[in-house]
């Protein structure tokens, strides 16, 4: 006869169940995982785990020359792993990040305790800094890379209770740790940023830090202060970073960005008054801030890749998974419509 616990427990940790929308099952099998340590110890074995090198995610190059990170099933990676000489208890170390098309729940983990060259000739592939694999990755993969960055990054500096200082302990599938001796519990955290391009009908306005690379021009961002709303910080950090008041504000869309630890950035479009368009520029938050038209920014889209030492200088802007790219072209195609209409 069939145990009735058995039953349960094959329910509890087999794959997601067909009643509702794939969407909506995916959604609970994730935090399902979450929540049961034993069925999210059974998805990792039939999962597949994105590798990291301190921090680098593990990326393969297509035979079209196109890059994917390099995602392995977890099934051989044990093995992999042993072979290079990890303990047999790093791969439940891996952290849960999502749940395929396919129902496979998705891992990340870093093993930046082992030779890199080694790994990369085993698993096939280049360990590849974060930003520049930004520009490398064009498929929609490119977020959940940065979000497994970013949790990665999240666990190795939350090992110790602020209040006790004593060791925290991560669950299963790394979406809390938990101080033994004070029970605080820890969760992964974002700081509130919001982006904004501002616009006086006709331009947008851009600026640059000195951090940036040569020719780079980005939509103006802030930090959220304690207690700000949206509108508040945008307001303020138009008028602290070029001296400008905004009007209208609406907001765009939103993303997680892993720069410079782990931001929540909220896209916005703001309008000022074409008679106030004077600039003050705060140089010591930006190396320089201007308007730009339809046809430099048309131009500027054009640039595809950063331009290289010795390339003539030229204005490109942020990779088309940066809101701020988002929010430019938004502004683009209202110009263009606005210019089709008349
Ligand atoms: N995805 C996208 O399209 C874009 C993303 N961004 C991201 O937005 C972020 C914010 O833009 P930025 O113009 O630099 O912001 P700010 O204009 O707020 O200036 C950054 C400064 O704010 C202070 N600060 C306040 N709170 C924090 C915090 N929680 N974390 C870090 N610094 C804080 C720091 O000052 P101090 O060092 O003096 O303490 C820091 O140097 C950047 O990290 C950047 O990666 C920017 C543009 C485009
Ligand atoms: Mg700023």
């Amino acid at each position: 006869m069939l145990n009735p616990l058995r039953v349960l427990v094959s329910v509890r940790t087999g794959p997601p169940s067909r009643c509702c929308s794939s969407f909506v099952s995916r959604m609970r099998f994730i935090s399902r995982l979450k929540e049961d340590d034993e069925a999210c110890a059974a998805a990792l074995q039939n999962g597949s785990v994105l590798l990291f090198h301190k921090l680098e995610p593990l990326l393969h190059r297509t035979k079209t020359g196109t890059f994917r990170p390099g995602s392995q099933p977890s099934s051989g990676l044990q093995s992999v792993l042993e072979r290079l000489g990890a303990d047999r208890s790093l791969l439940m170390e891996s952290v849960l990040i999502g749940c395929s098309e396919q129902n496979q729940a998705q891992f990340c983990l870093d093993v930046g305790g082992l030779d890199r060259v080694a790994i990369e000739d085993v698993c096939r592939g280049k360990f590849v800094d974060l930003r520049k694999s930004f520009f490398l990755l064009t498929g929609p993969e490119a977020p959940l890379v940065a979000k497994a960055q970013a949790l990665l990054r999240w666990h190795q500096t939350h090992g110790f209770c602020s209040a006790t200082g004593q060791p925290t302990q991560r669950n299963r599938a790394g979406s809390q740790r938990v101080c033994g001796s004070s029970g605080i519990v820890y969760y992964p955290q974002m700081s509130p940023v919001v982006i904004v391009l501002v616009s006086d009908g006709k331009r947008c306005l851009l600026g640059r830090q000195s951090s940036f690379p040569p020719g780079l021009y980005s939509a103006l961002a802030g930090f959220c202060d304690m207690g700000e709303t949206v509108e508040e910080t945008l307001s303020r950090e138009v008028a602290e970073e070029v001296g400008l008041e905004v009007e209208g504000v609406s907001y765009s869309s939103s993303q997680h960005w892993p720069f410079p630890h782990s931001s929540f950035m909220i896209g916005c479009h703001a309008s000022i008054s074409p008679a106030h368009t004077e600039l003050t520029v705060d140089r010591s938050e930006l190396e320089d801030a201007r308007w730009f038209t339809l046809e430099e920014i048309s131009s500027a889209l054009q640039v595809k890749t950063p331009p290289r030492r010795g390339d003539p200088p030229v204005t490109w802007l942020p990779p088309s998974h940066a809101l701020a790219h988002r929010l430019i072209t938004e502004w683009v195609e209202l110009q263009r419509s606005g210019e089709a209409g008349k």
